[in-house]
């Protein structure tokens, strides 16, 4: 993992300095030349902008010698006035290209990081915080764009500007350049003390909006179970209080900017004195005209400015820099997948060795009895060996589990609530990451889960997400396969009717309609079906335990069988109870067997007939 720094606490990891750095040169892959090109016109600008200072000392000589004249006047300040004109257009091209390359890879990373928060694993989101997530996607990235009108100057023109400016100097006299150099450590100085204060408290800060943000969104996403128990004042007191760690945390930073002020304001007096002493005697001992000592004093004037600069912009560069690590914090996690390949790759090594599609249909019987490793002979899509996981800091929710299911085959998982169907699916999927164990599935796996989002969009959007190339055929073909052709009469647009947010609201049936006919589109080898619960016996299950039919025909399938109907249809069923399984068999088997699969049936029967006597 590319990631030197890990996480505090539950928070998500917060990239290293060489990581940082790393993934900078990475995303400026394409810009280099202009890069370069940018750097050498900030030279050539700030070299320009030498003149005014020489041609004033100049033109203070011929007046002190009275050899200026009226002449003299008007041809130094042309020259003033063309190099003020050069190097003013010079350092705005110079920045602007900066600019352009500077919110070009910040964009390029920015996109990097929405798309990797869409593939992380879930239990790292989870256990951070949402709002960790929104605060480096929102606040972090506004925090790095915000510095460009101030670290882009400095990084490109104010270091240009001390290494000219000291060259001019030297080239002077050495004393004056000798006078400035003496007074830098009172510069280096309050760079040490300001890198080693600085990232802490900007560090401090940006973690305290990350809480503040993640107490907000919890407070809004749980507004029904607020009001139901009466919380309003409870959350209230929460977002305040992060509300005033935001406050206390920005005065700290604020305060070490002051701090950092008045040791600016040190530096520059120290040195204009220093050059001002040095002048004196220079011109005192004839060493020097007062042109000369008038140039210096400008040259030193000039000088400060970029390094008040450069020390004010390692402030917001720290404060930038901040930012960065923890959005290339992000960008290096390993997404779910590529931790579950290096997880599962031996598995798949075994798996490999055993596939053998012509023989799918007649492993039926093998499905869900696994045997000692190595031992089955069919092709196997799905192989779960003592997968263990639990929530964050809850306790174990699924324990040992071992698991085979033949390609080809359909699996229904059933149980009592909080049995642990809903977190073995998602392990199986790849959604949760195991504790323990291995897992391996085939790589296109798709699954629905009971809640449903439907995607502001089109619904040929909504149907093509997963598989970008269907045609209007095949997405009509997939609609009616799952008994959803009903969509295209939404409204006249027929597949461009807008649906989610803002467009036509679907019902809940409607929405588990449109997963189904997007997963038979996206066609996945395996389809893990954990829809929510519909009435047993009511016409929209009826539709739906036939659309589920359809969708798992002809590839692997395991189906969370909230209604026992849709387990008398599977192949083999696995009863769960506690995190663990406790039974497997067929229909018929698990009846025989008169254990807990038959006590659920019977009352699942009962319920049935109840349903139907009303
Ligand atoms: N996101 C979560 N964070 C913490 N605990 C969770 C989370 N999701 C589920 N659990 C807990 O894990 C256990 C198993 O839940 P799970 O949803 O997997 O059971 P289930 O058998 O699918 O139940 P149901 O049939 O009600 O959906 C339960 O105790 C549940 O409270």
């Amino acid at each position: 993992m590319n990631v030197a720094s890990a996480a505090t606490g539950h928070a998500l990891p917060v990239a290293g300095g060489r990581a940082t750095a790393g993934e900078v040169w990475r995303l400026s892959r394409g810009h280099r030349l202009r890069l370069a090109a940018v750097g050498l016109a900030g030279i050539l600008s700030t070299a320009v902008d030498l003149i005014p200072p020489v041609a004033i000392g100049y033109l203070v000589d011929r007046v002190q010698t009275g050899t200026g004249d009226l002449g003299t006047v008007l041809t130094v300040t042309g020259v003033m006035a063309l190099s003020a004109l050069l190097g003013a257009a010079g350092t705005a091209v110079t920045i602007a290209h900066a600019t352009r390359v500077y919110h070009t890879v910040l964009a390029a990373l920015r996109e990097r990081l929405v798309s990797r928060a869409m593939l992380l694993p879930r239990h790292l989101v989870e256990r951070a915080g949402t709002g960790d997530l929104i605060s480096r996607s929102s606040d972090d990235v506004t925090a790095v764009a915000d510095a460009a009108p101030a670290v882009i100057p400095a990084l490109t023109v104010t270091a240009c500007t001390i290494v000219v400016s000291l060259a001019g100097l030297a080239a002077l006299e050495w004393p004056y350049a000798a006078a400035f150099a003496v007074v830098l450590p009172v510069y280096a100085l309050a760079m040490r003390w300001y890198l080693r204060i600085g990232p802490r408290v900007y560090r401090a800060e940006r973690a305290a909006m990350s809480a503040r943000a993640q107490q907000i969104l919890e407070s809004q996403r749980g507004y029904a179970t607020v009001l139901g128990f009466g919380l309003a004042e409870h959350r209230h007191r929460a977002v305040l209080t992060d509300s005033w760690g935001v406050a206390v945390q920005s005065i700290r930073a604020r305060t070490v900017q002051s701090m950092l002020n008045a040791r600016l304001n040190l530096g520059e007096c120290l040195s204009l004195a220093a050059v001002l002493v040095v002048g004196f005697v220079l011109v005192d001992h004839g060493l020097s005209t007062v042109g000369g000592a008038t140039t210096a004093m400008l040259l030193v004037l000039r000088l400060l400015g970029p390094v008040n600069q450069l020390l004010f912009v390692v402030d917001t560069l720290q404060s930038a820099l901040a930012s960065l690590s923890r959005m290339i914090g992000v960008v290096t996690i390993p997404t779910a997948e590529e931790a579950d390949a290096s997880m599962t790759q031996a598995g798949r090594a075994d798996l490999a060795d055993q596939a053998d599609p012509a023989g799918r249909a007649d492993q039926a019987d093998q499905a869900a009895a696994p045997g000692p490793a190595g031992a089955a002979e069919t092709a196997t899509a799905v192989r779960l060996r003592g997968v263990a996981f639990h929530y964050a800091d809850g306790p174990s929710v699924l324990d040992g589990i071992d698991l085979d299911i033949p390609a080809g085959r359909h699996i229904a998982i059933v149980g009592p609530s909080g049995a642990g169907k809903t977190t073995l699916a998602s392990v199986i999927a790849g959604v949760h990451r195991p504790d323990g164990g291995t897992v391996t599935r085939p790589r296109r796996t798709a699954v629905i889960s009971q809640e449903v989002h439907v995607f502001a969009g089109t619904l040929r959007e909504n149907l093509t997400l997963a598989a970008p190339d269907a045609t209007d055929g095949d997405i009509r073909a997939a609609l009616e396969t799952t008994g959803a052709a009903d969509l295209l009469e939404l409204s006249a647009d027929a597949l461009d009717t807008v649906v989610g947010t803002r467009g036509h609201p679907l019902t809940e049936a409607e929405a588990q309609q449109l997963a189904l006919a997007r997963l038979l589109l996206a066609d996945p080898e395996l389809a893990i079906l954990d829809e929510a619960t519909a009435e047993a016996g009511s016409a929209h299950a009826e539709r739906l335990d036939r659309a589920s039919e359809a969708v798992l025909a002809g590839r692997s399938g395991i189906v969370i069988a909230h209604r026992l109907s849709q387990a008398a249809t599977c192949d083999r069923i696995v009863v769960m109870d506690a995190g663990r399984v406790i039974e497997t068999g067929t229909h018929d088997e698990l009846l025989t067997a008169d254990g807990t699969y038959a006590r659920l049936w019977a009352v699942w029967q009962a319920g049935q007939q109840i349903s139907a006597s009303r």
